[in-house]
């Protein structure tokens, strides 16, 4: 008798306790919750704008910026009619106002919103248009984020179907800030074939996995040079982009060689998609526009 009172109390007490616990396993969950919904910011669009495609690397100077603006241009190319913006979010070294040509202070209109400057038929907005040339940019997380919103937010595109967004390197604050707040249609990754490349690479496409941002496909910068003197190609930095491609799952969409003009028109501010329209590179990059455009479509297709 004693011991089943003892049992019965010691029940009473296990399911107090379980109650309790569950009790406050449901507030710390709650609490989870608030906090994830103070710290995720919801996704907004960016107002006119359709589609936005992140162009992102894992390294720096791999090609992002050069296949940004060729893209840009690509799309154009392909549908005239459509209407394409270039957003240069690298706050630090802003690349975009040198490739497009681009380098006055952007408008403010009457609801104090920046006005893209706009060459061959492209809207851009980049960091590089706020600041003075070569001037260094010397902030920290806080501003660096207060810019970023002003880029994102500030700005009156217009009516946009495709913008393109170069991204900084690697997978910091300014990435994850985009995707926080933006819905992104896709993100391509780039990257030239050395293993360290790759390997950074790889980091960037489990980031966008675990954030359920669809990946596009891989561009391959730099694939190869062509010999001067019997044009062989040669696989200057290594040949491991497949091996990448087949262990994330993911396509390679182009390969873009190492040629002296890419890099000469970039500075010159006319890119090769404007300036040789007939190089294999351009056929190439206008290749990558039109697998863009499927893959939006087909997206679009499928909600
Ligand atoms: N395929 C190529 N052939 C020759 N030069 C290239 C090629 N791709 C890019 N470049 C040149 O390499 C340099 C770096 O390219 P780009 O600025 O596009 O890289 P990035 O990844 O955007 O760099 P960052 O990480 O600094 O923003 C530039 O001078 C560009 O003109």
């Amino acid at each position: 008798m004693l011991s089943r009172s003892f049992n019965i109390k010691k029940l009473i007490r296990i399911d107090a306790f379980c109650f309790s616990t569950a009790t406050i396993q449901n507030e710390i969950d709650g609490h989870k919750a608030k906090i994830m919904a103070r710290g995720l910011p919801k996704k907004k669009p960016i107002e006119g704008v359709k589609d936005i495609i992140l162009v992102s690397s894992g390294k720096g100077g791999v090609g992002k910026s050069t296949t940004s603006v060729n893209l840009a241009l690509a799309l154009k190319h392909i549908d005239p009619s459509k209407h394409i913006g270039l957003l240069d979010s690298d706050i630090f070294g802003p690349s975009i106002p040198l490739m497009m040509n681009l380098n006055d202070f952007p408008q403010i209109d009457v609801n104090k919103m920046m006005e893209p400057l706009r060459n061959y038929g492209i809207k851009c907005m980049s960091m590089g248009f706020l600041i003075e040339p070569g001037a260094p940019v010397i902030w920290r997380g806080l501003m660096v984020m207060q810019a970023l919103q002003k880029l994102m937010r500030e700005v009156n595109w217009g009516e946009i179907d495709y913008l393109i967004v170069d991204t900084p390197p690697g997978t910091g604050d300014t990435l994850l800030s985009l995707i926080q707040n933006l819905p992104i249609t896709g993100a391509i990754l780039v990257t030239t074939p050395q293993v360290a490349a790759l390997q950074v690479t790889r980091r960037g496409a489990t980031m966008f996995e675990k954030l359920s941002i669809p990946v596009i496909g891989i561009l391959e910068n730099m694939s190869s040079i062509s010999c001067p003197n019997c044009s062989t190609e040669i696989p200057l930095f290594g040949a491991g982009t497949q091996k990448l491609a087949k262990e994330i799952n993911c396509r390679i969409l182009e390969q873009i060689p190492l040629e002296y003009s890419i890099s000469v028109q970039n500075d010159k501010g006319i890119p090769i998609v404007v300036s040789e329209p007939e190089n294999p590179i351009t056929f190439s990059y206008r290749s990558l526009a039109k697998k863009v455009v499927e893959f939006v479509e087909n997206k679009a297709n499928k909600i």
